[in-house]
């Protein structure tokens, strides 16, 4: 690794000691980046990677919210605008009693290399709140989205942030942000937020494009392996928004989910969660603010493996589509044991670093980074965007052509420059080294101004 990047993390280290998320992509990302660093040492001189790694911006704010007994309870609300220098601020708001700053600012930092990945002009960003909106009534959810957009919305903006969902927050939740900026804003203003309801402007196939833009990345996968989708095996975790677009896409292709995961364990479902009403079951799970994966097999008479993870289950592919740092070594050795070829990143970040060495170390499998497969759903964020800027919206046929496209070309372009720096096969520096070199060009360009 190059000297400059040494320093740089070292730097980073010390400044953020009590941020480990935010430290661990961080030194992921820096890693990887040594054949465009060392190539460039005018970096060095402008502090191109310490300006990299320190957002551009970070709002805090409390959010009071009163619950259905007429008590009031606080919550801490954040927007982490990162980087702006391709295109402005975008990325999705996520709820969870987890969130904090540290994972924030590495959702962040990963937002803003996964979107210059799509090729589309959309700066990184994120967002959220350590508001649970499981076990919540729909009022409350409400208010809480109310007042958080309260503050929020004078931050945001079509040409300025563009927040959207995440994990905690789906159709529902951006519903009531969107009706309170609207409110607010005097304005129809509904280029600001994306993943909207089709009635006022969201774009089609937005719910499901995550979980399809992954599928897609791994039909490109197969076919660089000579290898095809059809009939594979697959263990997913999570049973959410993404996890439900993965499977409704494996089932179209001829593949087949036989996992899913909550907090509470997981099921395995050897037939697969392939037809119209287990995978429309998933919904209703998720709609029910239960967070239990168990109601599947308990409806189905499948197994459940109460308190255990998915990632043992002998299988073709395996995808994390549910949180961050899911899968640690423990779960990385019982994968290389079963001989597992594909190991695909869905969810953002959902490996640890040195687990992620190690699967990256086996010569016979292929590691897709989250960066770049989960790609889809900010992806046709952005489609959404051009749509209501034209005022018009685009057929299914138009959006899933364009994300199909597009998700080929990230894994085409990512192992193409992997390649071309004699990495080999490796998705992981490849996904890096372009999303990187945009944001840099885009930053020598503009002069020291952020
Ligand atoms: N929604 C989107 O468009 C995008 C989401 N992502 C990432 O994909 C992942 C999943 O997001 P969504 O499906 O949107 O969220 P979601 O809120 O719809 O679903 C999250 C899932 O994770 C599960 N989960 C929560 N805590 C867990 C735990 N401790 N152990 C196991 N499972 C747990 C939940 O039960 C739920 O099934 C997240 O990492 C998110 O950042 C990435 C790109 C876009
Ligand atoms: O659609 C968006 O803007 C947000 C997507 C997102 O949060 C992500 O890519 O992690």
């Amino acid at each position: 690794m190059s000297k400059y990047i040494d320093r740089v993390l070292a730097e980073v280290k010390e400044k953020n000691a009590n941020e480990p998320e935010f430290l661990q992509t961080v030194e992921e990302v820096l890693g990887t980046l040594a054949p465009i660093v060392d190539a460039h040492p005018e970096y060095e001189k402008v502090a191109l990677l310490e300006r990299m790694v320190e957002p551009e911006r970070t709002i805090e704010f409390r959010v009071p919210w009163v619950d259905d007994n007429g008590q009031t309870h606080v919550n801490r609300g954040y927007r982490v605008q990162f980087n702006g220098a391709i295109g402005p601020y975008k990325g999705g708001l996520r709820f969870a009693p987890s969130v904090n700053l540290s994972i924030m600012k590495f959702l962040g930092f990963e937002q803003t290399f996964k979107n210059s990945l799509t090729t589309l002009p959309m700066g990184g960003a994120k967002g959220g709140s350590d508001f649970d909106p499981n076990g919540k009534s729909d009022a409350e959810v409400m208010r809480f989205c109310q007042s958080f957009m309260t503050e929020l919305y004078r931050h945001i903006g079509p040409d300025v942030d563009i927040p959207a969902g995440d994990l905690g927050v789906g159709a529902r939740e951006i519903g009531y942000l969107y009706g309170q900026y609207r409110k607010i804003r005097g304005a129809f203003e509904n280029g600001t937020i994306t993943g909207k309801g089709r009635s006022f402007g969201g774009s089609v196939i937005r719910p499901e494009a995550t979980g399809y833009g992954a599928v897609y990345y791994v039909e490109a996968v197969m076919k660089h392996e000579n290898d095809t989708l059809a009939g594979k095996t697959v263990a997913v975790s999570g049973f959410g928004n993404v996890a439900w677009g993965i499977c409704k896409k494996l089932a179209e292709l001829g593949a087949k989910a036989v996992t899913l995961s909550g907090p509470d364990g997981y099921i395995y479902d050897p037939d697969g969660v392939v037809t119209e009403e287990k995978i429309n079951y998933m919904l209703e799970m998720r709609a029910s603010g239960r967070n239990r994966v168990q109601d599947y097999a308990d409806k189905f008479g499948v197994q459940f493996f109460p308190g255990e993870k998915p990632f043992g289950q002998k299988v073709d592919i395996v995808m994390p589509a549910a949180m961050q740092n899911d899968v640690h070594m423990a779960e990385a050795e019982k994968m290389v044991a079963n001989g597992l070829k594909y190991y695909i990143e869905v969810a953002n970040m959902p490996t640890t670093n040195d687990a992620l060495k190690y699967l990256m170390s086996q010569p016979n499998m292929v590691v897709a980074p989250s960066k770049a497969v989960n790609a889809g759903g900010v992806l046709v964020s952005g489609l959404e965007m051009s749509q209501n800027s034209e005022r018009y919206s685009w057929t299914a046929e138009e959006v899933d052509s364009k994300l199909h496209q597009i998700m080929t070309g990230i894994h085409d372009g990512s192992a193409e420059v992997a390649e071309r720096y004699g990495l080999g096969y490796n998705l992981v520096a490849g996904a890096n080294l372009v999303g990187f070199q945009k944001v840099a060009d885009a930053m020598m360009a503009q002069g020291i101004a952020w």
